[in-house]
């Protein structure tokens, strides 16, 4: 019998939304428009709301993807999305891919998260570099796995960087539009879940965690710094947490942690109004540890975290635990509040306008 002839049930189509937020790697907007289409097709039929005004950019396009489907049957949108979803998950494709580290061995994964390890440092590269690093969701689920594998790799340390001219600008801001409106308040939900597990992550790392700032970093990976051992910054490196600006609130403990690396007033100004470092400031607030001309950076840094690495591994773990095993459990109560508060505003309007407003600020869906 052919695929197309199959008739797809209300569970194959169940299990198809699910399959889909599993998704490691972004399937672009012109697929993830053709499953809007097929989605509201399937479950409330031909296209049966106003056409939304031409300026009204991302609304619009997907009115025009779902109303081309015309008097397409109910069934065969079902069974359209549940075979589409089928054709971007190959098996090959899965988050557990990730694996301890062998020496110089390039793990698997998407190419969005490249992960190294060789002469006793495991990278975390950040390989987004035309959209300036922002992180997907399924981003966010391999560096929770490459963390993982890396706690238990014969590596010494661990070090994120970017690749290209940002360390990264923070979270994807699409990753809340292609939202269908009905399941709105459900991935609100699942991303506070995604999001506590992410930042768990980095407060359980038992290694010594390095960040080299090569560039410009926004928003989550500004806060997590507060989490990190040590951090390396180039001096074309920013660190800017506009959270306000995008209807939001801090996370990655940063409530917690920038209090206290820089004062509550310091802090205040970057997490509440937003205000932008320069490497220098930021190494001057205690965020930063020591900022590099740009032309020596990559050779000074990689050379000093190259002679790190060969100290005696338990060595380095036991003093890491000494400095961060009396926080832990606040920090972990700080993230899961944190994380609660964030679910709330994204459900805000000031966040959907913000978002809208960063969408359509070129058009694009
Ligand atoms: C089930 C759902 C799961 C959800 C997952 C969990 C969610 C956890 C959320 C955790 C909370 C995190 C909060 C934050 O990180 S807040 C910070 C968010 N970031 C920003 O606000 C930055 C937005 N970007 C910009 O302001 C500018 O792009 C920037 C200053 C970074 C660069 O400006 P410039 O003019 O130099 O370059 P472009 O704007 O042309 O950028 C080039 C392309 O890159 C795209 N881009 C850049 N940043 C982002 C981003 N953060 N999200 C999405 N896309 C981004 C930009 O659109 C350009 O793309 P095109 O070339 O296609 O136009």
């Amino acid at each position: 019998m052919s695929r197309t002839a199959m008739r797809a049930s209300e569970k194959d189509f169940e299990n198809a939304r699910n399959q889909l937020k599993l998704l490691m790697k972004d399937p672009g907007n012109e697929v993830k428009l053709k499953l809007y289409a097929l989605y509201k097709q399937a479950t409330e039929g031909p296209c049966n709301t106003p056409k939304p005004s031409m300026l009204d950019f991302i609304n619009k396009a997907k009115w025009d993807a779902w109303n081309a489907l015309g008097s397409l049957p109910k069934e065969t949108a079902r069974q359209n999305y549940v075979d589409l979803v089928s054709s971007l998950s190959p098996s090959s494709e899965s988050s557990s891919q990730v694996k301890p580290a062998a020496a110089n061995e390039k793990q698997p994964g998407s190419e969005n998260i490249i992960v190294t390890s060789q002469d006793g440092i495991t990278k975390i590269m950040f390989n987004r570099p035309t959209k300036k690093n922002a992180i997907t969701t399924s981003m966010y689920k391999e560096i929770i796995h490459a963390l993982k594998a890396a706690s238990t790799d014969n590596s010494a340390i661990t070090v994120f960087t970017g690749n290209g001219d940002y360390y990264s600008s923070g979270n994807d801001l699409t990753n809340f539009t292609d939202v269908p409106p009905n399941s709105i308040e459900e991935t609100a939900k699942n991303a506070s879940i995604l999001l506590r597990e992410f930042v768990d992550a980095f407060i359980d790392f038992p290694k010594p965690l390095v960040a080299v700032i090569n560039g410009p970093a926004v928003g989550i990976v500004v806060t997590l710094l507060g989490l990190f051992d040590v951090v390396y910054a180039s001096d074309k490196a920013t660190f800017h947490t506009p959270f306000s600006e995008l209807g939001q609130s801090p996370e990655g403990c940063a409530s917690y942690t920038f209090p206290k690396i820089m004062g509550p007033a310091k802090a205040a100004e970057m997490l509440i109004f937003g205000k932008k470092l320069t490497a220098g400031e930021a190494c001057a607030r205690g965020l930063v540890t020591e900022v590099f001309p740009e032309s020596t950076f990559q050779k000074e840094v990689w050379t000093r975290l190259k002679a790190y690495a060969k100290l005696p591994t338990n060595s380095l773990r036991i003093s890491k635990e000494l400095i961060r095993s009396n926080e832990k459990e606040k920090l972990h109560a700080v993230n899961a509040e944190e994380c609660t508060v964030l679910q709330g505003r994204w459900l805000s309007e000031e966040c959907m306008n913000a978002l809208m407003n960063f969408v359509s600020r070129k058009s694009k869906l």
